[in-house]
């Protein structure tokens, strides 16, 4: 597995490395020992899928608040997305930047995404599957999110327009920072 910094504090993009053979290849998608070589949390609670029917369907942006804030690898299984972080804890020299990067069934590309961040996604063509794992259980009522057109972050989504998004996800107040 191929580990690269990004611009945010503690978020990676892990990327398979294959053995090719004539068959095809072999990749790990996901290797304990890895993650803690790398520092990296490597706990897991849950696997979750989420199927999206249209492009343009926006899930985000999403976190649990302390003490239940979760890691999560996400990776395309089918289709492709731009998947999007923000770092939200306050104490980081990177806090309120966030990234965008293209996961998609083609290049198997995941994204490790921090505790204490924002995580949310657009897909790019009909009938996505998002496939990440988690590290901590769901807990409904601890649920945080940021509307995906807040204005203090500005995220540069590639898609704006009829967008598919839950009433939920529409209705997140616009963020301050001491919330
Ligand atoms: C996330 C989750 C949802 N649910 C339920 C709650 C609800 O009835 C239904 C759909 O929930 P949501 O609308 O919150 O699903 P969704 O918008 O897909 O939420 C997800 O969005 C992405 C961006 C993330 O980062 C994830 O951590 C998660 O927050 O599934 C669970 O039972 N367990 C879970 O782990």
């Amino acid at each position: 597995m191929i580990f690269e910094k990004t611009k945010l504090n503690d978020a990676y993009i892990i990327r398979p490395e294959r053995l090719e053979d004539d068959r095809g290849f072999f990749a790990r998608a996901w290797c304990q020992k890895e993650f803690e070589k790398h520092g990296l949390v490597s706990n897991l609670a849950q696997c979750n899928i989420s199927y999206n029917k249209s492009q343009g369907t926006l899930r985000g942006m999403h976190y649990q608040k302390k003490p239940h804030e979760e890691t999560k690898l996400v990776r395309c299984t089918a289709g492709a997305i731009v998947d999007v972080i923000i770092d939200i804890r306050p104490e980081s020299s990177t806090f309120s930047q966030w990234l965008t990067i293209e996961l998609s069934a083609e290049n198997r590309t995941m994204l490790y995404v921090p505790r204490g961040f924002a995580h949310g996604y657009v897909t790019l063509v009909d009938d996505v599957e998002v496939f990440y794992q988690v590290s901590e259980f769901y807990t409904p009522g601890v649920e945080g999110g940021i509307r995906w057109d807040d204005p203090f972050f500005q995220i540069a989504w590639p898609i704006r327009e009829n967008l598919v998004v839950s009433e939920k996800d529409s209705s997140w107040p616009d963020y301050e920072k001491d919330e």
